[in-house]
């Protein structure tokens, strides 16, 4: 696109010539010939340092905040707005307004959103319409995926990743909205035909400071969605319902969409869902009733998207949702192994009671988890008493200690555990090693233990010191006992 085309109507002071403008990024790692560079004063750098690596690869235009030096044949443009936000207006305008050309659908919340969203893509493909996803594991386009870096990315590739849903020919896209990308403007000026709440609960308090706080920075998906789908058996969604017009799903409380009826088994999850167009039967091979809260969310977003739900309940025996989350590992082992994603209290506490609903009696419920590096601090005791009050034995270990020194991170956790079940060393093993916590933990399940391993779900490595190590925890349980069944 041409500059000249690109910047109209945008505030911001240019010079230099008029440039084909090929994409955008405010990365300057990823510029290509032809690209235009966004300098973005960050917390740890400012961009603009990055302007002589931006230019040396080929960038046709530099935009900045504060103004920086460029050669003569480089447009310069400096932004008189907030620099975020308009970088998400040029971001969307080079890529064609693709939002109001699908049916998007953003889903924010504490916990589900990746399951949710996963699930969305997955139910409409099924009723053979394409879909697109961009979150935590994925992010995709027509039958186009690529491994996520962040759960919602800076707004260049927001818009660059639904450009080429509308390129494959996809109708819809799902989107996972984190509270720092509602914050930092990543996804500002889309139009969700559908936003979407799932719940609210502790986490991100290092970002956001207090829970009101972090509400307010997901309500800011309201203004930004046609219509908006709230859980109204959660208490923030609650507040928001009885405050505002908007449509509701629960489980427990009246809601247009109602899951009645609830079967949890050991390979698979029945319900009626009700709405006011009708009654279906629903039979999902996902577990625990947390993921019935997601299936109706899904299924809800996308009849509220306009895709009818007859074409979509029979799509849902074959989806799967998001992988590491409630997953079996499976080497022929006498007890079960799962790994899932609980990185909150909230979601924590959800697991070990779905656990305990699938140990078989006499069985003892093994967890590992660890709380994350450079994350909120105060939840780190709060999900070991979650864990202390669910499990029988307790595996404490790292979970990404990031740049923090992971004794420390696991001293802060440990004042939620009660001091009589720290001190019994039959039910509380602390290492920081998760490798080897994994290996110990395995070591001591006896047949029709079940073990969770917390927390890292599909991610493939640990992240220590800044290095990402490869590291899963189905293939530290794959390696310990001998590999997949
Ligand atoms: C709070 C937050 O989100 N910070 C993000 C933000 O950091 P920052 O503004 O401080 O950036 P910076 O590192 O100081 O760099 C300044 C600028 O220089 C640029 N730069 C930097 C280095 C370089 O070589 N070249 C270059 O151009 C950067 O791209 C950036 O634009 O912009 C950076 C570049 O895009 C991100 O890496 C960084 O995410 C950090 C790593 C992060 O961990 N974010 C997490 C907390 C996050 O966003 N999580 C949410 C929610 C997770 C969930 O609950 O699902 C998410 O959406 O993933
Ligand atoms: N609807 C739900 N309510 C509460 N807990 C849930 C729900 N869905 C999933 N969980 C728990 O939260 C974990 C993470 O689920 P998921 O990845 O879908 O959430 P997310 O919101 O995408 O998380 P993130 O903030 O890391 O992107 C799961 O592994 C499970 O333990
Ligand atoms: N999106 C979450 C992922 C946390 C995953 C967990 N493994 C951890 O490192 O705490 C975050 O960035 O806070
Ligand atoms: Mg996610």
């Amino acid at each position: 696109m041409k500059l000249d085309a690109l910047i109209d109507g945008i505030a911001l002071r240019r010079s230099g010539p008029e440039v084909e403008v090929v994409d955008l990024t405010s990365d300057s790692r990823e510029v290509l010939a032809g690209w235009a560079f966004v300098a973005l004063q960050g917390e740890q750098v400012d961009g603009a340092a990055f302007v002589p690596q931006a230019l040396a690869q080929g960038a046709s235009a530099v935009f900045s905040a504060s103004g920086v030096n460029t050669p003569e044949t480089t447009a310069n443009c400096t932004f008189l707005g907030d620099p975020r936000l308009q970088m998400a207006d040029l971001a969307r305008r080079l890529h064609g307004l693709p939002d109001e050309q699908l049916a998007l659908i953003g889903v924010t919340g504490t916990n589900g959103k990746t399951t949710t969203t996963t699930l969305i893509r997955q139910l409409l493909r099924g009723a053979g319409v394409g879909c697109g996803l961009v979150g935590t594991v994925l992010n995709a386009a027509g039958d186009r995926e690529e491994e996520a870096v962040r759960t919602t990315p800076e707004s260049p590739a927001f818009y660059r990743w639904l450009h080429r849903s509308v390129e494959a020919g996809d109708r819809a896209s799902a989107v996972e909205v984190s509270s720092h990308a509602l914050c930092l403007g990543r996804v500002h000026g889309a139009h969700f035909k559908v936003g979407v709440f799932t719940n609210l609960t502790q986490d991100h308090l290092d970002y956001h400071g207090t829970l009101e706080a972090y509400f307010e920075a997901k309500y800011r998906l309201v203004a930004q969605s046609g219509r908006f789908l709230v859980n109204a058996d959660d208490a923030w969604g609650r507040g928001l319902l009885e405050r505002e017009g908007h449509v509701s799903y629960a489980v427990d409380r009246p809601a247009c969409y109602r899951a009645h009826g609830l079967e949890l088994g050991p390979t698979g999850t029945r319900f009626t869902l009700h709405s006011a167009k009708g009654s279906w039967e629903v039979h999902s091979p996902l577990l625990g009733r947390f993921n019935v809260y997601n299936l109706l969310a899904a299924l809800a977003a996308c009849a509220e998207a306009g895709f009818d739900l007859d074409g979509l309940v029979p799509a849902v025996p074959k989806v799967t949702g998001a992988p590491g989350r409630l997953e079996r590992v499976d080497c022929g082992q006498p007890f079960g192994v799962m790994v899932d994603y609980a990185h909150t209290p909230d979601a924590l506490e959800k697991l070990l009671s779905e656990g305990r609903r699938l140990l078989p009696p006499g069985g003892r419920l093994h967890v590992l988890f660890g709380c994350g590096g450079d994350r909120d601090r105060a939840k780190r005791p709060l999900m070991a008493a979650a864990v202390a009050a669910g499990a029988d034995v307790l595996w404490h270990t790292s979970d990404n200690p990031r740049s923090e020194e992971p004794e420390r991170i696991l001293d802060d956790a440990a004042p939620g555990i009660p001091e009589a079940i720290r001190a019994d060393g039959a039910r509380y093993h602390r290492h920081a090693d998760r490798r080897e916590s994994v290996r110990r933990a395995l070591a001591d399940c006896r047949p029709g233990d079940l073990l969770l391993l917390a927390g890292k779900g599909h991610e493939p490595y640990q992240e220590i010191c800044g290095v990402k190590y490869p590291y899963s925890d189905r293939s530290a349980v794959e390696a310990a006992l001998g590999g997949p069944k």
